[in-house]
C-alpha cells in the first residue's frame, strides 16, 4: 500500500533537465483537498519562465539536436523506459496524486496504471505514420508526416496524471518537445514524472514543466510565437481565449479538450438495478469531476420512480472521507471556490423548481466535500440541466418515447458524450447516429 505521507521531492520548474526556481522567486501552495492544508510550496512559473522553457525546447527540436537524430524505435524505447520508471514509482506518483486531487487512493493507482498504458500505446505507434503517394500526373506527389515543433500543452486538475501522459505520449511519439502547464491545484505529479524523464535519459529540453497560474504561464504558453501548436484541456471560457491567443500570435495549431453535459439515456426494457448502478458510476466517481459525465440522467416513465428510489438509496450509501482510507469511495472537490460553485448550482436547482431528493450539502468541515446530490423531476429549461455543475449532482429528467428523448438529449450547447441504455439494438443504434 502507498505511503499516505509521501513528501513531495520536486517542487521547482522543470527547465531543460533540471529543477529550478522561478525566475520571480515566486512561490504559490498547493493544497490538500480533503483537509484544507498545504502539502508544499511550489515554484510559480511566468511568461520569463516560459521564455527559457521555449528556448530550450526549441534547441532540443533543432535539425542537429541529440533528440531529433533519433530513430522512432529509439523513441519508444525512451518512452517504454519512462513507463518502468512510473511502473517502479506507480505508489509514490498515487499518493502524490491522492494528496493533491483528493481521489481515493485506489482511483489514483487506477490512474497511474493507465497514464503508463497510454504511453506504451504510443510508444508503439513511434515507427507506423505513413504518408501518401498522390498520383498527379504527370508527376507523382508525395506527402510525409513530420512533427510540428514545440508543443504547448495545458492541462486540468481532473485527471492530472493521465492528462499529462495523454498530452506527452503522442506528441513525444512523433518526436515534438513540450512546455507543459499543469494545473496550480495539482502540479504533484507532473513534476515527479519530469524526473523519471530526465532519469529515463529523454535529452534535456524535451520536456519542460512550468507549473504556475493560467492567465501568467498558461497564456504566455497560448501567446508565444516559438510555440507550433497548443493542447488544451479544461473549461470552455479558457478554450476560447486560448484559441484567441494563437489567432493572434503565431496562428498556432490548437486543440481543445473542453466541458460536457452529457445525456445519459435509460429505456424501460432494462434491468433496473443495473441500470442504476451504470447512472451512479457515470456521475458520481471523481467527485463528479469529469468531463464526460452522464449528468443528464433520461429515465423513461414506466420505471421513473423505482429508478429514483434505488438511485438515491445507492447515493446515500456512498461512503465519504479521507481518500486515503481503502473504503471510501469519494473524495472532496478539487477545491473550496468549486465546492461553492457547486453548492451554489445546487440553490439554483432548488430554486428553479427541482426537488431534491437526496444531498445537496457540504460533508464534514474539514475539506471540501459535498454528498452525492440527486435531482428528481428536472426540466430542460433550468440551469442545473444545462450547465456544467463538475460536481456530484445527478439531474433525472422523466421521458416517454424515443423521438422525444432525442431531441431533448440534443437541447443543450454541449456535445461531448452520450449513453443509452436499452436492450433494443434498433433503438440504441437509432439513439447514437443521431
Ligand atoms: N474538460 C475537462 O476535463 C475539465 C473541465 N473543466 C471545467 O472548467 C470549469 C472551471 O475549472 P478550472 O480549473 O477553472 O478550468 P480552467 O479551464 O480554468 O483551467 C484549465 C487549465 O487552463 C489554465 N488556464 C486558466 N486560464 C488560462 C489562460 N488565460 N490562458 C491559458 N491557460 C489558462 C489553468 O490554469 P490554472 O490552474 O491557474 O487555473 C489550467 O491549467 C470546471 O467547473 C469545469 O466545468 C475543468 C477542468 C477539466
Ligand atoms: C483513469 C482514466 C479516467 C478516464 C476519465 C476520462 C475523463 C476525462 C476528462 O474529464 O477530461
Amino acid at each position: 500500500m502507498a505511503n499516505t505521507n509521501v513528501v513531495p521531492k520536486y517542487t521547482q520548474l522543470f527547465i531543460n533537465n533540471e529543477f529550478v526556481d522561478a525566475v520571480s522567486g515566486k512561490k504559490f501552495p498547493t493544497v490538500n483537498p480533503a483537509t484544507g492544508k498545504v502539502i508544499a510550496e511550489i515554484a510559480e512559473g511566468d511568461k520569463a519562465d516560459v521564455d527559457l522553457a521555449v528556448a530550450a525546447a526549441k534547441k532540443a527540436f533543432h535539425r542537429n539536436s541529440e533528440w531529433r537524430k533519433l530513430s522512432p524505435t529509439q523513441r519508444s524505447e525512451l518512452m517504454l523506459k519512462l513507463c518502468s520508471l512510473m511502473e517502479r514509482d506507480k505508489l509514490i506518483l498515487a499518493s502524490l496524486e491522492t494528496q493533491d486531487n483528493g481521489k481515493p487512493l485506489s482511483n489514483s493507482i487506477f490512474a497511474v496504471a493507465a497514464a503508463i498504458d497510454a504511453l506504451k500505446y504510443y510508444a508503439g505507434w513511434t515507427d507506423k505514420f505513413t504518408g501518401n503517394t498522390i498520383p498527379a500526373e504527370p508527376y507523382v506527389a508525395q506527402t510525409r508526416k513530420e512533427p510540428i515543433g514545440v508543443v504547448g500543452q495545458i492541462i486540468p486538475w481532473n485527471y492530472p496524471i493521465n492528462m499529462l501522459a495523454w498530452k506527452w505520449a503522442p506528441a513525444l511519439c512523433v518526436g515534438c518537445t513540450i512546455v507543459m502547464k499543469p494545473a496550480e491545484q495539482t502540479p504533484l505529479t507532473a513534476l515527479h514524472a519530469a524526473a523519471l524523464a530526465k532519469e529515463a535519459g529523454f535529452p534535456a529540453g524535451v520536456i519542460n514543466v512550468i507549473t504556475g497560474y493560467g492567465p501568467t504561464a498558461g497564456a504566455a504558453i497560448s501567446e508565444h510565437h516559438d510555440i507550433q501548436k497548443v493542447a488544451f484541456t479544461g473549461s470552455g471560457e479558457i478554450g476560447r481565449i486560448i484559441m484567441q491567443a494563437a489567432a493572434k500570435s503565431n496562428l498556432k495549431r490548437v486543440t481543445l479538450e473542453l466541458g460536457g453535459k452529457s445525456p445519459l439515456v435509460i429505456f424501460e426494457d432494462v434491468d433496473v438495478d443495473q441500470a442504476v448502478s451504470i447512472a451512479h458510476n457515470a456521475v458520481f466517481p471523481n467527485a463528479g469531476q469529469t468531463c464526460c459525465a452522464g449528468t443528464r440522467t433520461y429515465v423513461h416513465e414506466k420505471i421513473y420512480d423505482e429508478f429514483v428510489k434505488k438511485s438515491v438509496a445507492l447515493a446515500k450509501a456512498r461512503k465519504l472521507g479521507n481518500p486515503f482510507d481503502a473504503t471510501v469511495e469519494q473524495g472532496p472537490q478539487i477545491d473550496e471556490e468549486m465546492m461553492n460553485k457547486v453548492l451554489g448550482y445546487v440553490d439554483i436547482g432548488v430554486k428553479q423548481g427541482a426537488n431534491l431528493a437526496c444531498g445537496g450539502k457540504r460533508f464534514g468541515n474539514e475539506g471540501y466535500f459535498i454528498e452525492p446530490t440527486i435531482f428528481t423531476e428536472v426540466t430542460e429549461n433550468m440551469r442545473i440541466a444545462q450547465e456544467e455543475i463538475f460536481g456530484p449532482v445527478m439531474s433525472v429528467l422523466k421521458f416517454s418515447s424515443l423521438e422525444e428523448v432525442i431531441d431533448r438529449a440534443n437541447d443543450v450547447e454541449y456535445g461531448l458524450a452520450a449513453g443509452v441504455l436499452t436492450n433494443d439494438i434498433n433503438k440504441a443504434t437509432k439513439f447514437a447516429n443521431i
